[in-house]
C-alpha cells in the first residue's frame, strides 16, 4: 500500500523527540574508569587547594621584615634552623634572622611569610652552623603559594553533564573521589534490516552487500557516549522483524533499526509500528539525506527507524539519536555544535529540502573552512570517513558558490550546543 507522507521541518522533528527525555541514572565508577564519562553531579571543591601555605620554590623560608634595608653593600644574614622537603612539616618557629631550608611543595613553617630562592641566597657555615645571606629586601608573601589559591572550598568547579577530560581527572583525584558519580551510559539497541545484507566475513554474491550500517551506528553510539547492544541483522520478513523488535524494546533504553522504513514493498517498519500500537512521532523530515527517518514511541521507549541508505542513516543518527543520548548523560548542550564556515568550493545542487552535506571542516589562517567530504548522495558510504561536520544548506535555495558563509554542525566536538535549529 503506497502512502504519501507529510514532511516536517528538522527542528519540529527534534522537538518531538526531546519532549520525551530519558531520565539520567547516576552510577559510581572507579576514577580509573571515569575518563570520557559524563559527570552526573557538579564537581565542587570539598576543601581549599592547596590546603596549606606552601613554597613554590626550593629555597629558604624567612620573615620578610628581617630583610628590610638589605642591599648590595648591606647583606642580611640568617641562621638556617631546619631543613624540610615536600611532605614534611617543620616543628620550628622561624624567628628574627632565622630561616628554614625548604623545598618546593613543602608547608611554610610557622613564623615565616616569604621564600628566598636558592639563586639569590649565599650559603656558608660558621662553626659548623649553616647560615645564608641575601642582598635584597623581600616582600611579605613573596614566593608563597597560599592556601586556596587554586580552588576555594565550596566553589563549583565543573558542572554536571561535562565529559571528563584529563584535567577533570586531576581535580577528581585532588578532592579524593576514588568513586566518581557519572551518568549511566544509555543502552541503545540496534538491528540492521535487509535480506540483502551479508556478514562482514562473507564473500560477495550478486545482489547482496555487506552490512556496514551496524558498525557505523555502533561507533556513532560510542562517540555519543552510549552503549550499543547489537541484536544482529534481520531479513525483510514481517513476522521475523515484528517479533525481534517487540522482544528487544524492554531490554534497552532506545531501539534503533536501520532500513525498511521507506515506502517499498519490503519496508516493514511502518507496519511494525502500527501492529505494536506505537505512536509515530513523524515519518518524513524535510531534509536530505534522511528524509525517511521515522521515530515512534512505545512503552515509554523511543524507536528510531533510521534509513537503510548509509549516509541517510548516519545523518539521522546525529540529528535525532545523539541528542537523546546526551540528554541521558546530563548534557546541557546535547545537540551538535553549530558554527559558521566558509564554503571553499561551489555546491551547485538546488535544495528543495534542507541538505546536510557530509563535510570536512578545517582551520586555515584563523578561519573555519569547509568542503564536502565526497559524493553527496544518500546511498554513499565513502564520503563518511572524511566527515567531521555536516554543512547545512537550507531548503529552497539554488546552490551555493565558493566563498559563501555557511552553517556547519561539528561532529567530533564535545562542547555541543543547546539548540542549533
Ligand atoms: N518510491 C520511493 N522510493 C524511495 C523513497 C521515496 O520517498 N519514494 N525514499 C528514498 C530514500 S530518500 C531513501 S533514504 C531510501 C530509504 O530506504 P529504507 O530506509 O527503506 O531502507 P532499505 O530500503 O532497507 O535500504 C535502502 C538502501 O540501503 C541499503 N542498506 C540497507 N541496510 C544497509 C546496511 N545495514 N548496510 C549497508 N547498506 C544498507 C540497501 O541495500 C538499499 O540500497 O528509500 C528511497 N526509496
Ligand atoms: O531519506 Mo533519503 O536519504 O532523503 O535520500
Ligand atoms: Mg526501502
Amino acid at each position: 500500500m503506497f502512502e504519501r507522507r507529510q514532511p516536517i521541518p528538522i527542528a519540529d522533528a527534534v522537538k518531538k523527540i526531546i519532549a520525551f527525555p530519558h531520565q539520567a541514572v547516576i552510577e559510581h565508577v572507579p576514577i580509573e574508569e571515569s575518563y570520557g564519562r559524563f559527570l552526573a553531579a557538579d564537581l565542587t571543591a570539598t576543601h581549599d587547594v592547596p590546603h596549606f601555605d606552601r613554597s613554590p620554590y626550593d629555597g629558604f623560608a624567612i620573615r620578610s621584615i628581617d630583610t628590610e634595608g638589605a642591599g648590595i653593600s648591606n647583606p642580611v644574614e640568617f641562621e638556617v634552623i631546619d631543613h624540610i622537603g615536600a611532605g614534611a612539616v617543620s616543628a620550628k618557629i622561624v624567628s628574627r634572622n632565622q630561616a628554614v631550608r625548604i623545598m618546593t611543595g613543602a608547608m611554610m613553617p610557622e613564623g615565616a611569610d616569604a621564600v628566598v630562592m636558592f639563586e639569590v641566597a649565599h650559603t656558608y657555615e660558621k662553626n659548623e652552623v649553616p647560615f645564608m645571606s641575601i642582598k635584597r629586601s623581600i616582600k611579605k608573601g613573596e614566593n608563597v603559594s597560599f592556601r586556596g589559591e587554586d580552588a576555594k572550598e565550596g566553589e563549583v568547579l565543573v558542572k554536571k553533564g561535562i565529559s571528563i577530560n584529563p584535567g577533570i581527572q586531576a581535580m577528581l583525584a585532588t578532592f579524593g573521589y576514588n568513586q566518581v558519580p557519572v551518568a549511566k551510559k544509555p543502552l541503545v539497541g540496534l538491528f540492521a534490516t535487509g535480506t540483502e545484507l551479508l556478514e562482514v566475513d562473507e564473500p560477495l554474491v550478486p545482489g547482496k552487500i555487506r552490512n556496514s550500517n551496524s558498525y557505523m551506528i555502533a561507533a556513532q553510539i560510542a562517540r555519543s557516549g552510549g552503549t550499543c547492544r547489537y541484536f544482529g541483522k534481520l531479513p525483510d520478513e514481517f513476522d521475523t522483524c515484528f517479533t525481534a523488535v517487540k522482544n528487544a524494546i524492554d531490554k534497552v533504553d532506545f531501539l534503533i533499526t536501520t532500513g525498511g522504513v521507506s515506502v517499498g514493498d519490503y519496508d516493514f517498519l511502518p507496519e511494525i509500528y502500527q501492529k505494536l500500537g506505537a505512536e509515530v512521532l513523524f515519518n518524513k523530515v524535510a531534509m536530505r539525506p534522511g528524509s525517511v527517518t521515522t521515530v515512534a514511541r512505545h512503552n515509554g521507549k523511543l524507536l528510531f527507524g533510521l534509513s537503510g541508505n548509509p549516509s541517510a542513516c548516519y545523518v539521522g543518527f546525529e540529528l535525532f539519536v545523539r541528542p537523546v543520548i546526551r540528554i541521558a548523560l546530563c548534557s546541557p548542550k546535547p545537540h551538535l555544535r553549530k558554527e559558521k564556515a566558509i564554503l571553499e568550493v561551489d555546491f551547485p545542487k538546488a535544495n528543495p529540502f534542507t541538505r546536510l552535506v557530509r563535510s570536512t571542516v578545517y582551520l586555515e589562517d584563523g578561519r573555519l573552512k569547509v568542503v564536502p567530504s565526497g559524493l553527496d548522495k544518500s546511498n554513499i558510504i565513502m564520503s563518511l570517513s572524511g566527515a567531521n561536520a555536516l554543512t547545512i544548506l537550507p531548503g529552497g535555495t539554488r546552490g551555493f558558490t565558493a566563498g559563501s558563509e555557511v552553517t556547519v554542525l561539528l561532529l567530533e566536538d564535545q562542547t555541543g550546543s543547546e539548540w542549533p535549529w
